[in-house]
């Protein structure tokens, strides 16, 4: 199909404004990556600054309640800002049955998924995207996301979610939850919270959000963004990613990029700028990038874990009580979200605006 196909000539309009995306662009014929998408020498991922021998570590949570568990996990966020978790619950079954319903979404006719396009989604709770801010970036990203604002029990998302993948969505999310209770417990262990209770549940988690991170085939991947560098502004993602790889973190000292391998079975797990801010800087929100792949398509789902819109988010009360001063002044939430999605990815700039 696609190769009979003429390629877009205004491929903004084509990609952005008439809601085809960057899958209907690579379905499109386009033989080589268009100006829109080619980043500047300085920007692209150098590949002479890619370490190899340093990884981020890999953590068996099977038992949750082992103390050796939370203590690695808090020592990851401490160094690495990533980690992997192997044996966290979910079953391999569970993992391809959401990477398969995010495939078959993204294999839909461009028309049909142009349904879900931000603005003109049937449901506030969905709405499919590309790049990042498509109106304020230089160069554009080689992705588009469908996200879905996460509610438990919201009749919206039964009704009007894509069929084709609404239920392994929420199925996923359902036992996802499990998981993310799991993680903030053993960070906020670390942070001398004894008890997430509900006010802290509301900050720590109120508005979770799933993607599909979808980078169809790219013609000159080394030359293009799968997404830029950045760092999340959750409380912490929990990512599933495919076996094509593509995930790149920055070293916590120093400007080289270390590779996320895939492992089967795993989930990659960050700290956001929240937690970071939350935590005073003990936990680090690291930047990340990833690119897209020049033979496959390329998926992932990342949880971001985010607070409730209204959350007031500032260093918790636990992590101050020896005196130490605060790095960041309080800032409401749907603010520090509203602001990140005004600009291009910009590296952590974005935490600039709370710092005190
Ligand atoms: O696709 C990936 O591996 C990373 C995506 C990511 O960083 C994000 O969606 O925030
Ligand atoms: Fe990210």
């Amino acid at each position: 199909m696609s190769s009979q196909m003429a390629p877009p000539v205004d491929i903004f309009d084509f990609v952005v404004n008439k809601g085809n995306g960057v899958k209907g662009l690579a379905d499109s014929g386009i033989q080589s990556l268009p100006d829109h998408y080619i980043l500047p020498p300085e920007e692209r991922l150098d590949p002479t600054k890619i370490v190899t021998e340093d990884s981020i570590p890999i953590i068996d949570v099977s038992d949750w309640n082992d103390p050796k568990v939370t203590e690695s996990i808090c020592k990851a966020a401490c160094k690495w800002g990533f980690f992997q978790i192997v044996n966290h619950g979910l079953t391999l079954e569970d993992l391809d049955k959401i990477k398969d319903a995010g495939h078959r979404f993204f294999g839909l006719p461009n028309q049909e998924r142009a349904k879900y396009w931000k603005g003109k989604s049937p449901a506030n709770t969905v709405s499919l995207s590309t790049s990042f801010s498509p109106h304020a970036e230089a160069v554009l990203e080689w992705k588009d996301f469908l996200s879905f604002r996460y509610v438990s029990g919201d009749p919206e998302a039964s009704a009007l979610w894509p069929p084709v993948c609404k239920f392994q969505v929420l199925e996923y999310m359902e036992k996802a939850k499990i998981v993310i209770k799991r993680l903030l417990e053993a960070l906020l262990k670390g942070l001398n919270v004894k008890e997430i209770d509900q006010a802290r549940e509301y900050v720590l988690m109120g508005s979770p959000i799933i993607n599909f991170n979808y980078y169809p085939r790219c013609p000159s991947p080394e030359l293009a963004a799968g997404v830029g560098p950045h760092s999340d502004i959750s409380t912490i993602t929990v990512l599933l990613q495919d076996d094509n790889g593509g995930l790149y973190v920055r070293e916590t000292e120093g400007d080289c990029w270390i590779h996320v391998p895939p492992v089967n079975g795993a989930l990659v797990v960050n700290i956001g700028d929240i937690l970071q801010i939350l935590s005073n800087d003990r936990y680090k929100s690291i930047e990340h990038r990833a690119v897209a792949n020049g033979n496959k398509n390329r998926i992932s789902v990342p949880i971001f874990v985010n607070p409730a819109p209204d959350a007031v988010i500032g260093p918790l009360p636990e992590v101050l009580e020896d005196g130490e001063k605060p790095i960041y002044r309080e800032i409401v939430f749907s603010d520090y979200f509203k602001y990140f999605f005004s600009k291009g990815h910009e590296g952590k700039k974005t935490m600039d605006c709370a710092r005190i």
